[in-house]
Parts: structure tokens; sequence; C-alpha cells
């Protein structure tokens, strides 16, 4: 009798696994009446992590820091920079730390860098020793500035903080995301860094075709796995969390396909809301994870051609 009771139907309200053996049946039920299942279940993720606090967030010192008001991070995963002594809340930066398949740490979310906070973001890079940046949105959507054009226009060097010179050593421009080779440089070490710009992704939304997106993901992964060595890599948008958080459920799940006999999509969600507000942040984006699953089931990606 000291055992502890099992509670036999207790739901776990964390997790909706689904085999994939049963997807194309779960993913139909989901859709069906105007997807109102997937209305009730993105609904389930409404208020999770958001009980925890972002008390660095609201310091008066950062609050020009922070893009929008409203996407703030949190304390417990929030991304800590090198602090300098007399300058309350130097060490911040709006990002948080998120879990991957491969690390509790794996990615970095992020806001769109601010001309205020560009120094910030090298900085970040440099400290986390980070390999690859994904950038999701555009410098401007729309007619409004979504992020600072926080990299070089051509190859000549630039001073991104006191101490940090950063020279962009390549572009090349393809039909759906540009690539850029930078070489970031502190004293007499200098890193290289790899920028991935995806520049077909609407804000709030899903991209038209969802092949380009699973080929950038794949390709982003491909580099990832070359550098196991080295630190986060670094994802924005322009508020980081709507299309950052669809961009991880895709590498999360581009995995899982081919390793697991499952998937949790939920989950997943909910895993990266208790890192960051919003992750994946539109009832739209939520369904895009599970048509990503039903094409691969589908047979709709037929990836030897890459
Ligand atoms: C209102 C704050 C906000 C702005 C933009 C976005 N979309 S994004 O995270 O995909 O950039 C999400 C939230």
């Amino acid at each position: 009798q000291d055992r502890p009771k099992i509670e036999l139907n207790s739901v776990d309200r964390k997790s909706k696994v689904i085999q994939l053996v049963d997807f194309k049946q779960v993913y139909d039920e989901l859709r069906q009446d105007s997807s109102y299942k997937f209305a009730g279940e993105f609904f389930e993720l409404k208020e999770v992590g958001k009980d925890q606090t972002t008390e660095a967030s609201l310091l008066s010192a950062n609050r020009g820091k922070n893009r929008y008001t409203n996407i703030l991070a949190y304390d417990k995963t929030r991304v800590k920079l090198g602090a300098t002594d007399d300058d309350p809340g130097s060490d911040y930066i709006n990002a948080n730390f998120i879990a991957g398949n491969n690390s509790k740490r794996e990615f970095i979310a992020t806001q769109g860098p601010l001309p205020g906070t560009k120094e910030d973001f090298w900085r970040m890079c440099w400290e986390q020793n980070t390999p690859i940046i994904v950038a999701l949105c555009q410098v401007v959507e729309r007619g409004r500035i979504k992020c600072d054009h926080y990299w070089p226009y051509d190859s000549d060097p630039e001073w991104v903080g006191s101490d940090l010179q950063l020279v962009m050593e390549r572009e090349s421009t393809l039909p759906n995301w540009t690539e850029r080779d930078f070489i970031l440089t502190k004293g007499e070490t200098s890193r290289r860094i790899k920028q991935y710009h995806f520049t077909v992704w609407p804000d709030n939304g899903v991209p038209s075709s969802l092949e380009p997106l699973v080929k950038f993901v794949r390709q982003v992964r491909f580099e990832m796995n070359r550098f196991l060595d080295r630190g986060p890599t670094i994802i924005h948008c322009s508020a980081g969390v709507g299309r950052t958080g669809t961009f991880v459920g895709f590498d999360r799940l581009l995995q899982d396909y081919e390793n697991k006999s499952y998937v949790d999509i939920f989950g997943m969600v909910y895993e990266m809301r208790m890192s960051r507000c919003l992750m994946v942040q539109t009832e739209a984006q939520y369904i895009c994870l599970h048509e990503l699953v039903y094409d691969l089931q589908m047979g709709k990606y037929n990836f030897d051609r890459d």
C-alpha cells in the first residue's frame, strides 16, 4: 500500500502521440468540419508556459531591446550575454534556448535584431560559438520593417561591437533562399558563420508550397550536422516565435519521421512553448506541421532528387 498509486485513467496533458500508421486517419479527423478539432487542440496550447517570469525583459534598461512589447524572453531559458559590470541589463537579449532532437540547447530562438541590439546579436553569436544563423523573415515585409539589416551589404569589413569584426565572404541568392558566408573575428581568432536566409515565408502564415521549406530545412540540417562540435544554431524571424517555432518543428519532424514509428506534434509544441512564448504562433502553422507528416506519409517528397 505504500507504493505510489498509478492513476490509470490519468490523461497526459503534455503529449498526443500519433502512430505513423494511423496518421492519415487522425489528420483527416482533425481537419473535419473546417479543422474544428485542430482548433480545439491548438487552443489547449494557448496558456502553456505563460506563468513563467520575464523579469529581465521588463527591466527598464532592457525595454528598448524588445522588438515587440508582448514577445518577451522567459527568464528560465533566456540566453545570457557576458555582462559588463557597470551596465544593468547588459546580459540581456530577447533570445531563448530551444531543445532540438539532439540536445536541450540545440537552437537559440530570437527576434529579428533591432538597430540597437545588432551588436548584442553578434556578441551572442560569438559567445555561443554559433556556426549557423537561420533567418526566416525579410528586412521589410508588406511595407513594415521586420528586422534590421544586421549583416554587411558588401565584402567591406565592419565592426559589430568594440572587439568584433565581421566580413561577408560570399553571398549566393537562390529562388527561395540566400546563403551568406561570414567571418567573425575577435583579436587573433576568426570563426566562420553561415547564414541561411529563407525569403518566401509570409508573416503569421505558411509558405504557399511546403516543398521549398522542406528542402531548406534539410539543407540547414545537413550543414548543422557538419558542426556538431560548435554551439547552438540561431534562428530568427521578426518576433522569433511563429516562423521560428515552425522551422524547429519541421527539423524535428523530418528526423522523427526517419527514426521513430510515431510523432507527437502537440507535445513538441508544448515543449517549445515552455521555453519561448507563442512558438508556432498560428493555427495555420500548427496544421502545417501535421501537413508535413501527412505529405511524407503520402510519399510526396522524393529526397533522392535533392
Ligand atoms: C505581435 C508580435 C508578433 C509579430 C510577428 C510574429 N511573427 S513571427 O514570429 O513569425 O515573426 C509573431 C508575433
